[in-house]
């Protein structure tokens, strides 16, 4: 790809490319990160805004930092934030001694905190404004890609990578192609994102974009809870990131730098077209997140439990949906049904209208905000032979309890619908 590039100074001093050719928002993201115009293919060294670490790897992220590395103290306190989610409370002594030394440490290097109760990383990270459009965003987790959701270039990295920017301030990365994925029409009643994110994994597969940032065009409409739903399940399909541009309620929310745009002559690798309009209920079967079928394939599964939660869907409006269709009604008696709010935020915004009512009225089990049973290890932990139909975003092989268990991922609204009858059901069904 050839580039007509002109570079010029800002105001702050700092040298930032400015490009004649048009550009993904993943390019753009990254040639102000680089201070040049950079292109798919191109290795960078890039001082990223935001470094997000969470009660899963920061006790090893220390470790390699300081013992293996030898920096005693992190680059800058003010660019990293850590969240006590996965296994929060603590349900073993192990775990606790860990996430206290977690607590330690921030305390000593000045690092934001957000302890037992606050929420799932991705979501509080949205909810505090700490992730914004046009920034550029690692995380020790993997659905980091999430936050492409305000127009950010989120992704996850492993411990080593994140220890090495907590020392140093920098990290590298080849500069992904970007793959388009381009919506039109509007979601009929009881189909929502989570719907068009299993259609995407079922359409492009889970190596289908592999280190690809992935732009979803189409959905200036789209509320924010939408945008969180799918860009969180950007790495089911092997993204690197995947951007929705900040446009509609996250521009208004959140007002975008203007140099952050869509152009339409973009270089992409693929565009995959999807029509909303025509999109029925999916569900994801065990043990893959990519073998997606219509909800009319598997329905009438039995199920066993029933978990409504997750960074993909665990807020206020996944809540609200279910709550619309468990209204005076009860969940079948041989389910269990666990709610676990992705924040103590959104469990407010249920405690304000009924929604949390109606949901305990009808037979859920509530849990403390966080990542609850989405990885198996708290908070209803699944045995042997238990089936689960789970709003979350990974249905592999034992990931939620016993290797024999069997995930099947859906949406709330499906979600809500099967808890009622016992077995996979479509939402109008009822
Ligand atoms: C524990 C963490 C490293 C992991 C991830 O990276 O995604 C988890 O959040 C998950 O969803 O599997
Ligand atoms: S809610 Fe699940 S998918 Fe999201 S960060 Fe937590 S464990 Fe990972």
């Amino acid at each position: 790809m050839s580039l007509s590039v002109r570079s010029h100074v800002e105001s702050s001093g700092s040298r930032v490319a400015s490009v004649d050719v048009a550009q993904t928002l993943a390019e753009q993201i990254l040639s102000r990160k680089a201070g040049r115009a950079v292109c798919a293919g191109d290795m960078i060294v890039v001082e990223p805004d935001l470094v997000m670490g969470h009660d899963s790897l920061s006790p090893s992220i220390i470790r390699v930092m300081q013992e293996q590395l030898g920096v005693e103290r992190v680059f800058d306190a003010g660019k990293i934030a850590i969240v006590l989610d996965h296994v929060s409370p603590a349900s073993t002594v192990g775990t606790a001694n860990n996430q206290n030394a977690v607590r330690r440490f921030a305390r000593e290097q000045g690092i934001q905190l957000f302890d037992v109760g606050r929420g799932i990383c991705h979501q509080v990270l949205v909810e505090e404004r700490l992730a914004r459009p046009g920034m550029l965003i690692f995380g020790s987790d993997s659905h980091s890609c999430s936050y492409g959701a305000v127009g950010a270039f989120g992704s996850g990295m492993g411990t080593t990578d994140i220890a090495l920017i907590w020392a140093t301030g920098k990290t590298w990365l080849r500069v992904p192609e970007t793959i388009r994925v381009r919506v039109s029409g509007r979601f009929r009643s009881g189909v929502s994102a989570k719907d068009l994110a299993l259609r995407i994994c079922r359409d492009l597969t889970i190596a289908g974009a592999t280190y690809a940032s992935v732009e979803y065009h189409g959905l200036d409409w789209l509320p924010l809870e939408g945008r969180q739903t799918l860009a969180s399940m950007a790495v089911e399909i092997g993204a690197k990131a995947g951007i929705v541009p900040p446009t509609g309620v996250v521009a208004e929310r959140l007002t975008p730098p203007d140099w952050l745009q869509v152009h339409p002559d973009a270089t992409y690798a693929r565009t995959l077209e999807i029509d909303a309009d025509r999109l029925e209920p999916q569900v994801a079967r065990p043990h893959q997140v990519d073998a997606v079928c219509n909800l009319s394939e598997v329905e009438g599964t039995r199920v066993s439990t029933v978990f409504l939660g997750t960074c993909t869907n665990g807020r206020y409006e996944d809540m609200r949906a279910a709550a619309n269709l468990l209204s005076g009604r009860r969940i079948h008696p041989e389910i269990r049904l666990m709610i676990t709010p992705a924040s103590s935020q959104e469990l407010q915004r249920a405690m304000r209208d009924d929604t949390l009512n109606t949901l305990i009225s009808a037979g859920a089990t509530l849990t403390t905000p966080g990542c609850g049973m989405c990885m198996g290890r708290h908070q209803g932990t699944l045995g042997d032979d238990d089936v689960c139909l789970s709003t979350g975003n990974r249905n592999f092989r034992g990931r939620m309890g016993a290797p024999s268990s069997q995930i099947y991922l859906a949406s709330p609204e499906v979600a809500a619908a099967t808890a009622i009858t016992g077995r996979i059901t479509a939402p109008f069904d009822l």
